[in-house]
Order: structure tokens, then C-alpha cells, then sequence
């Protein structure tokens, strides 16, 4: 009884409430309205000492979703899946997880800065004509925002150093729950029409990491400490006047990882990778415009660039072309350029390297990758476009036992002092080291593994010998064929010599 005298007491309140408030939008003109409401701000902003400063979702005339309203979001998403009571659950594009939960509207969460506290409240109004609208879907014209209060003694730490915190953590973790893409370049015959675009994309979902990695411990850490150096040197590139981006060469014969070097790099740096094929890039022109499409915080990188074009001769060869050009029909010139196919010359490259567009977004780092090292032109990978030089060579003991560790669990064993001693003496790639140490079938343990390694280790070691043993051999038997041929020369020389006194009747 006494329940449901309460409801219908509620119920006459409400709708006086909604009366009232009727009569006040339907009765009194806007310009009045506004009037009114700052006056009742301009009272109650005396007495209440707390500040107020909302963060829309869309601004400017293009209605542009805000970016700070983003960060916000990002951050007390973090924070308030623990504390907040209303969640929202979101499934978010391009997030590794598979649920994003947010605070709902109008709920409320406390934060503290540097001791302070401050309040979040996530809001929405509609505006328009329907302020009951009791439809199923939210009314289009809702518009919302993030409102953060605090007291007015905080207004410096709040404004100066607090939002900027917020924006920049919301940022950071953006970027840790961001799924990493790898990107590949189409050929310029898709780039125009319906929905093409220059990069197409896949999730990059490789495992490697620098743990995982198989290389001296040193070299590693030296990696590790550049590419962190090079994430936290926005001011410093500035300092010093240079474009922020580094470029990485990477040498070595084939399966010592340098794939997975660059694997392990987009996953530590949690940069996008962009994999350029040149072969597929049809001229400078088009490798510029390729490059402008990249973001900040990408990874641009081309494989055996020896292989990829024939930028080390192009430079030379150029000159003779010219020449033969001149005399060539123009219909032959046409056919044989077609026929061509990518026209990126070595001072395109380089243009794309350290010209003027690379600098434009920055923080991007381009890796060149070769198994011959020799064969680049020097100015390809001079110091300043490719940084660092990273040699990823043989696989030694410790590399080794980075392996040991990643497929067989082993930190130790009592093989291993053989093994090492073997490694010291065959050059084996850590991609065949890595094939010897899985187990060949499901009955094998782990000292089958080492032992089988070893036999792989013996058996390259005689290859090796004899390989060396035959090439011993057949330099002996050059230098002997040499000395036969001098011999033989100087026996016709003397011959002739012979002859030649004979003949001008000396005796
Ligand atoms: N240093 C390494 N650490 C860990 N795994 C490695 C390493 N080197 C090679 N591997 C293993 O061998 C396989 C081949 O390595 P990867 O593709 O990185 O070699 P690469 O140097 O890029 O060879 P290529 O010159 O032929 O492109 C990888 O899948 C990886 O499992
Ligand atoms: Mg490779």
C-alpha cells in the first residue's frame, strides 16, 4: 500500500517536472532562454567553486570527430573498466581486443593527478524539437561530450599539465592496442576508380620478437637502444635539424634473419610495416607518391634491394644509353620501354630516402635488406640514409642458445660444449640450426634434438673440408698448369732465339 502511494506521488512530481519543463521550451523564445540560463550560470558560478570543460565529439564545420575526444575516450577507457558501474561494450575497428568497454552516458568516474582530484562525467544533449522522444533509436542530432571538473584552485595543473597528460596517454595506448597492419604496394594500373588505394593491407599477426631472436646478446641490446633512442627523439631530430627517420641496412647470406629482425622491429616499435616492391613501381614519379601515402610511425621496407632493380649499374649505363637512344626509331624507343617495365632510377631512391617528402610526418624507419652487401652502390648506404648497418651473419653459440631456449625449452645441457665447438668451425645458417632442433617426429626428446643437430654440424664440417680440400686442389693444379705454360714459352722462346742467331750467320 504504502509502496504504491510513493509510485503515484513519483509519478505527479514527474510530470510536473515535464510540464514545467514543456512549458518552458515551448513558451519562452531561445534568445530568452539563453538569457535566462547564463544569468542562473553567472549566480550559481559564485557560489560553486568547481570548474567545468567539455570536450565534444565532433567539431568544426565539417564536423570532424575530435581528436582529443578520442584520446579522452581511449584513456578513461582504460581506467574506467575497473571503476566505473554503467559499461558500454563496443566492438572497436582495428583493435586487438575482441571487446572495448567504455563508460556509459552520464556516468561519472574520479581521477587523480599529482594528488588532485578531478571528475569525468560523459554526457550527451539533444537539441532540436523532440526533447521526449521516446524512440527506440537515439534522436540523429545527439551530440556528445566529455565534461572534466575540478576546483578552481587546480585551474594551472588541470589545464596546463593534466589534459595534456590525458591526451598523450590516450594516444600511447591507442597505439599499444592498435592492431599492427602490413601493408604492400599495388600496381599504379589499380590506383584509379571506386575505392582503390595505393597500399592494400593484411593483420600482422608475426610472432618474432628480439627475445625471440637468435644473435649475440650485444648486438641485440645496440639494436634495442637505437630503435628506442629513435621513438623518443622527436625533440632531438628537431634540436639537430633532421628529418626524424632512420634507415636500417640489414646484410647476410640467406636465413639468418633478417626477415624476422624486421619482424621483431614493427613488433617492438608497434609500427605498421610497409613492404615497397619496386619491381612493381613503375617510375620515380610513382615511388614518391607511394611514399606521401605512408604514415608516421611505419616501417618502409624493401627486400634484397640488389635483386630489385639494377640500381647499381643504372648510373653508369645511363650515359651509354643516351647515346645508342639518339640513334634509335622512335616506335622501337616506345616498344622497348614498355617492355622495361619499372624505370626507378638509383636517384629516385635516394630522393625517396632523404629528399624533402621524407620528412613530411616523420618518425619512419626504412630497412633495406641485401645478401650481398658488395654488390649496393656506395652511395645507396652511405652513413645518414642508412643509419645503421646491421650484419646478421653464421649462427654462433649464442645464437644458438637463444634457439635451444625457443624450440627445446633448454637453457643448458650437457651437448652444448660440443655443439659450440662445432659452431666455431662450420657456418651454418640459425634458419638450419632452427630446422635441426625440431623434433622430426613425436617420439623424440630433447637430446635427440642436440644429437641431430650435431650429426647435421658433423656432416657440414666434412662437406666443408672436402669442399676445401677440392678447391686446394684445383688452385695446385692451376698454379702447376701456369708453371707448364711458362715453361712452355720460354722453351719456344729459346727456340726461336736459337733460330734467329742461325739465321744471321752467327756461330
Ligand atoms: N636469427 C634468427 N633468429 C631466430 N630465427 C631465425 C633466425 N634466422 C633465421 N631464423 C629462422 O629461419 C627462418 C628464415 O629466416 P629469415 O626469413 O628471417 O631469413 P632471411 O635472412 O630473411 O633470409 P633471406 O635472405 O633468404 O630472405 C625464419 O622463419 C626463422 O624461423
Ligand atoms: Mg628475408
Amino acid at each position: 500500500m504504502m509502496m504504491a502511494e510513493l509510485w503515484s506521488q513519483m509519478g505527479s512530481l514527474m510530470a510536473t517536472i515535464i510540464f514545467i519543463y514543456t512549458l518552458f521550451e515551448k513558451f519562452f523564445p531561445p534568445n530568452l532562454r539563453d538569457r535566462l540560463q547564463s544569468y542562473t550560470h553567472k549566480i550559481t558560478s559564485h557560489f560553486y567553486p568547481y570548474i567545468q570543460i567539455t570536450f565534444p565529439e565532433f567539431t568544426g564545420e565539417r564536423l570532424k570527430r575530435s581528436e582529443a575526444y578520442t584520446s579522452i575516450q581511449t584513456y578513461l577507457t582504460a581506467s574506467s573498466s575497473h571503476t566505473a558501474k554503467r559499461l558500454k561494450a563496443e566492438v572497436v575497428k582495428d583493435s586487438h581486443k575482441p571487446l572495448v568497454l567504455s563508460m556509459d552516458d552520464n556516468e561519472e568516474i574520479a581521477d587523480e593527478f599529482r594528488g588532485v582530484k578531478v571528475w569525468w562525467t560523459a554526457s550527451k544533449t539533444t537539441t532540436g524539437s523532440q526533447p521526449f522522444s521516446f524512440s527506440y533509436y537515439p534522436p540523429p542530432d545527439a551530440k556528445r561530450y566529455y565534461k572534466l571538473s575540478f576546483h578552481k584552485s587546480h585551474r594551472d595543473l588541470i589545464t596546463m599539465n593534466y589534459i595534456h597528460y590525458v591526451l598523450e596517454k590516450g594516444k600511447e595506448i591507442a597505439s599499444k592496442n592498435r592492431q599492427l597492419k602490413l601493408f604492400t604496394n599495388n600496381p599504379s594500373s589499380g590506383w584509379y576508380g571506386y575505392k582503390s588505394t595505393k597500399w592494400s593491407h593484411v593483420i600482422f599477426e608475426h610472432p618474432a620478437s628480439f627475445e625471440t631472436l637468435a644473435m649475440e646478446e650485444r648486438k641485440k641490446e645496440e639494436i634495442i637502444k637505437d630503435l628506442e633512442k629513435f621513438k623518443g627523439g622527436k625533440e632531438y631530430y628537431a634540436k639537430i635539424g633532421k628529418a626524424w627517420k632512420r634507415g636500417y641496412l640489414l646484410y647476410g647470406p640467406p636465413g639468418t634473419g633478417k626477415s624476422t629482425m624486421i619482424a621483431a622491429m614493427a613488433n617492438f616499435m608497434n609500427y605498421d610495416l610497409y613492404d615497397l616492391e619496386l619491381t612493381a613501381v613503375k617510375d620515380n614519379t610513382e615511388l614518391r607518391k607511394l611514399l606521401i601515402e605512408t604514415p608516421s610511425k611505419s616501417i618502409i621496407v624493401i627486400e634484397d634491394i640488389d635483386c630489385s632493380l639494377d640500381l647499381t649499374g643504372q648510373r653508369k649505363k645511363k650515359k651509354e644509353e643516351n647515346e645508342n637512344e639518339k640513334e634509335k626509331d622512335p616506335m622501337k624507343r616506345a616498344q622497348e620501354e614498355e617492355s622495361k617495365g619499372s624505370k626507378v632510377t638509383l636517384s629516385g631512391l635516394l630522393n625517396f630516402i632523404d629528399g624533402i617528402w621524407s620528412a613530411c610526418g616523420g618518425e619512419r624507419i626504412i630497412i633495406f635488406t641485401t645478401n650481398f652487401v658488395d654488390k649496393l652502390d656506395p652511395a645507396l648506404i652511405r652513413r645518414g640514409r642508412m643509419d645503421k648497418h646491421i650484419e646478421l651473419s653464421y649462427c654462433g653459440f649464442e645464437a644458438f642458445r637463444v634457439l635451444a631456449k625457443n624450440y627445446l625449452d633448454l637453457e643448458t645441457h650437457g651437448l652444448f660444449g660440443r655443439i659450440g665447438k662445432l659452431l666455431e668451425e662450420v657456418n651454418m645458417t640459425p634458419a638450419d640450426v632452427a630446422e635441426n632442433l625440431m623434433p622430426k617426429s613425436v617420439d623424440e626428446g630433447v637430446e635427440d634434438c642436440l644429437i641431430n643437430l650435431i650429426k647435421a654440424l658433423e656432416i657440414a664440417k666434412e662437406e666443408e673440408a672436402k669442399k676445401k680440400a677440392e678447391e686446394e686442389e684445383e688452385a695446385r693444379k692451376k698454379v702447376e698448369e701456369e708453371e707448364e705454360e711458362k715453361d712452355k714459352d720460354k722453351e719456344k722462346n729459346n727456340e726461336k732465339t736459337s733460330e734467329g742467331v742461325k739465321e744471321n750467320g752467327f756461330h
